[in-house]
């Protein structure tokens, strides 16, 4: 008779990946006998289940050629006497930790997605939709270059560029800020599950609550974890019947023979959970710790009570214990998952008895935890983690700085995050704890990292606190997921990371740029001139059937439409501007002067730009004037996202926008150039990073300007929406253009955006920063550019020095 072809295909496609016959022989057998020659299991995802388990059985064979005599000897007495199963089948995982551990993996995901994509494909049929960051690859999977180096801008050296660009920060710095970055990327990878892929076996229906099922059936043993000695007599009665009527209502879960919850223990001692308490036999050696939380609050261990007819128990090796879960997990439920393990199922169970009873709304607590939740929701919350259930978009990561007009008290101290219990993919809650972090990293501190477990890739492990141990600056510092404006602006302007869990990173939202210190912004009616303003208008100005003076400055026409939209002309003029640069130079540019040098470098040159002039406090008219876009605010619904190419946070729109509609303006402290050089200098120090504008429309037009004159905008702690717009090549849908609104001075004058062109809703929104990615005199690298634009000034440089 000749060979079932379907073994043939299989040895065929193991033979692929270099797997040999005798080595698929023994395995395929016995996962035919335990799938019940369930081929289909077996052949999906091109074999992985068959490819994974040899990994395994090879990786059992190394670790038991290594394990020494004596050991071996005692195993085998043990399983004499445990009757131990075979084990060919431990779980059916991918070595992922051979790509994820490795502290050099920054690739780690690519390399991952290319073996399991190339030899391993992943089923079609019930997998989990791939997340946007599976469609794409996520910045934070590859090389440190892909992460967007959020302040990389053009700094007072400016270039031949427009010196419209932000400003760039020391290259040692930002290479020291992408070194963090990387490490945070490579850890931040083990937070998007690979894969929930979990198949159905054919006559067992899977569902999401396979956990709920009746464990007896399966006779899986769960934890039978005993109430702290020491407190056992502490117990409340009220607690003790509370308990009771828990576990009598979630008893169908668990198996009354042999296995009961009993506790699960905290490090305070004195605080009991509503679990059924059973008289346990104190002896140190009759516990085994089979998962703790991060910390180290919350253990979960396994014991054996002697009273109830096992005196003959021998407590088995933790190893031991989790191998058998798993093979029975395997066989009850089917679970190929390649993340799941019975480890992480119960270190998520502690971080849910953690967080659920660390309800940080409770202002009575001050101890660790003091509410324990109740066992099902326990088990629902764990589920969902283990399960891949990946809420780690809701928790919010935030790099804080510790005083935001000092920047340089910026210390690394423990992160601390305390996360409610929140329906499973909903971002409707609102930030409850802050993180801090050290000033060169974004994200995550050291001390986050050191609770990362490379294996784990669904637990935040992060440390929960209660609301009482923030402090003011971490309140302050929280970044609302609905409306990171807190208020300010009459819309809310929420923020969403569809593709990583990396947080926002905290500032202060202002509406309106504020003087930090010295800058000479000084709007007096006195310097308002009769011809510059409209005081005899009483409404609209732009209804009216003769233009009032307020449009002297735009030629004698308003620059907007009466429907609140720039006039196409105008618009296309600015662009045009924008487009065919014209620059103007100084006598001394006091960009340089700044820098104090010896030999007085010449001035680079400033773009010419138009200007709009709207109706200001001495005009007549009333606030609802047409000539008022820039000074009402936004109006249009926006939204903060992480961008998938690997540029950050960046800004999107929720609405459908016309041509010429007024997003938003670059808001900021307002910063002398001698300020801002110094600030930088700073910063270069303590590699904080920055997101600066110059307000340099019209320098040089009227002779030198003096250095207190010069005033650039700084929205790295103080700012707006704006400081999260990218920079797209020549071809943005947004242009910024200098508006006058309180004062005809341009020393200081609004930067507002408006689109150049229709934009879509979830449009990203984008500005050309400006920046000459040829000017290799530029004392800073500027970004990598991935604006995607086909007339992007990044790319042809490097495509150009490739092809030559
Ligand atoms: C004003 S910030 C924009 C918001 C920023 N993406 C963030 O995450 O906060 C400017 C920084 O964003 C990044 N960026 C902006 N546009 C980019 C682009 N086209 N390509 C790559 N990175 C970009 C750069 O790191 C730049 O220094």
């Amino acid at each position: 008779m000749g060979r079932n072809p379907r073994v043939t295909s299989a040895f065929r496609a193991m033979r692929g990946i270099g797997i040999k016959e005798e080595q698929v022989k023994p395995v395929l057998k016995n996962l035919l006998k335990l799938y019940e020659k369930n081929w289909e299991l077996i052949e999906a995802e091109n074999y992985r289940v068959l490819a994974d388990a040899i990994f395994d059985a090879e990786d059992n064979k190394v670790e038991e050629q290594n394990v020494d005599q004596q050991e071996e000897d005692m195993e085998e007495e043990e399983a004499l006497v445990r009757h131990e199963p075979a084990r060919p089948l431990k779980r059916l995982r991918l070595r992922h930790q051979e790509v994820q551990g490795s502290p050099s993996s920054n690739t780690s995901n690519v390399m991952l997605g290319s073996v399991v994509g190339a030899a391993l494909k992943r089923p079609k049929l019930d997998k989990a939709p791939e997340t946007s960051a599976q469609q794409h690859p996520h910045p934070m999977m590859k090389s440190t270059e892909s992460r967007a180096e959020p302040c990389q801008v053009s700094p007072l050296h400016v270039t031949k560029n427009k010196g419209k660009q932000p400003l760039p920060s020391k290259p040692s710095a930002l290479e020291e800020r992408s070194d963090s970055l990387s490490q945070v990327a490579v850890r931040g990878t083990g937070f998007i599950p690979d894969s929930l892929a979990l198949i159905k076996p054919k006559d067992e229906p899977f569902t999401d609550d396979i956990f709920n099922v009746d464990l007896p059936h399966y006779g899986v043993p769960i934890a039978m974890v005993h109430p702290d000695p020491l407190s056992k007599g502490n117990l409340p009665i009220e607690n003790e019947e509370i308990g009771k009527k828990t576990v009598q209502e979630s008893s169908s879960q668990f198996t009354e023979r042999e296995s009961r919850v009993d506790c699960l223990e905290t490090l305070s001692g004195d605080r009991r959970t509503n679990c059924e308490l059973a008289p346990v036999q104190e002896e140190s050696n009759s516990k085994l710790e089979v998962a703790t939380s991060p910390l180290g609050e919350v253990k979960l261990s396994l014991s054996c009570n002697p009273a109830v007819g096992r005196s003959d128990f021998r407590m088995p090796s933790l190893d031991d214990v989790i191998k058998l879960t798993e093979e029975k997990c395997l066989h009850s439920y089917k679970i190929i998952d390649p993340n799941f393990s019975v480890k992480n199922l119960l270190k998520h169970m502690c971080e849910s008895f953690l967080e659920l009873g660390s309800d940080s709304t409770d202002k009575s607590q001050d101890g660790l935890v003091n509410i324990l939740p109740t066992l099902d929701a326990l088990k629902r919350s764990t589920v969902r983690n283990v399960l891949g259930g990946n809420d780690d978009n809701l928790c919010m990561p935030l790099c804080t700085s510790n005083g935001l007009a000092n920047t340089e008290n910026l210390s690394a101290v423990p992160a601390e995050i305390s996360r409610p219990p929140t329906p499973l993919n909903s971002l409707d809650y609102h930030v409850q704890a802050s993180k801090r972090i050290s000033d060169n990293d974004c994200g995550v501190s050291d001390k986050d990292r050191k609770f990362q477990d490379p294996e784990d890739t669904n637990t935040h492990s992060l440390v929960v606190v209660p609301q009482s141990e923030l402090t003011p600056d971490d309140l302050r510092s929280i970044v609302d997921i609905n409306d990171i404006t807190k208020g300010e602006e009459r819309f809310k302007i929420s923020w969403v990371n569809e593709l990583s869990s990396e947080l926002l990173e905290s500032f202060r939202y202002i509406p309106q740029s504020i003087v930090f210190k010295n800058a000479n912004v000084m709007f007096s009616l006195f310097r308002i001139g009769d011809e510059s303003c409209c005081a005899t208008c009483f409404s609209d100005c732009i209804a009216a059937s003769v233009s009032c003076s307020c449009a002297q400055g735009t030629g004698g026409e308003f620059a907007y439409s009466p429907r609140g939209l720039l006039k196409e002309h105008f618009l296309d003029e600015c662009i045009s501007m924008a487009h065919h640069p014209c620059h103007i130079f100084c006598e001394e540019c006091p960009l340089e002067r700044v820098k104090n040098d010896d030999c007085l470098e010449p001035c680079k040159g400033h773009l010419k730009r138009k200007f709009i002039k709207e109706c200001w406090s001495k005009c007549g008219c009333s606030k609802q004037c047409g000539n008022r876009v820039v000074q009402r605010g936004i109006t249009c619904s926006l939204q903060i996202f992480f961008t998938s190419e690997g540029k950050g946070w960046g800004l999107r729109t929720l609405e459908d926008l016309a041509k010429g509609a007024f997003v938003c303006e670059y808001v900021g402290e307002i910063l002398t150039s001698m300020e801002f050089y110094e600030r930088t200098m700073q910063r270069t120090k303590s590699r904080k990073c920055t997101y600066p504008v110059l307000l340099d429309a019209d320098w040089g037009s009227n002779g030198s300007v003096m250095n207190e004159e010069a005033l650039c905008l700084d929205a790295s702690h103080y700012g707006n929406v704006a400081r999260f717009i990218n920079h797209r090549c020549l071809d943005a849908n947004l242009i910024e253009i200098p508006v006058e609104v309180e004062t005809p001075d341009h020393h200081y004058y609004h930067l507002a955006f408006f689109t150049t062109r229709e934009v879509k809703a979830m449009e990203e929104l984008t500005w050309d920063y400006g920046i000459d990615f040829d000017d290799l005199d530029q004392p800073f690298k500027p970004f990598q550019c991935r604006c995607g634009s086909t007339f992007c000034r990044n790319m042809n440089r490097s495509t150009r020095r490739n092809s030559s």
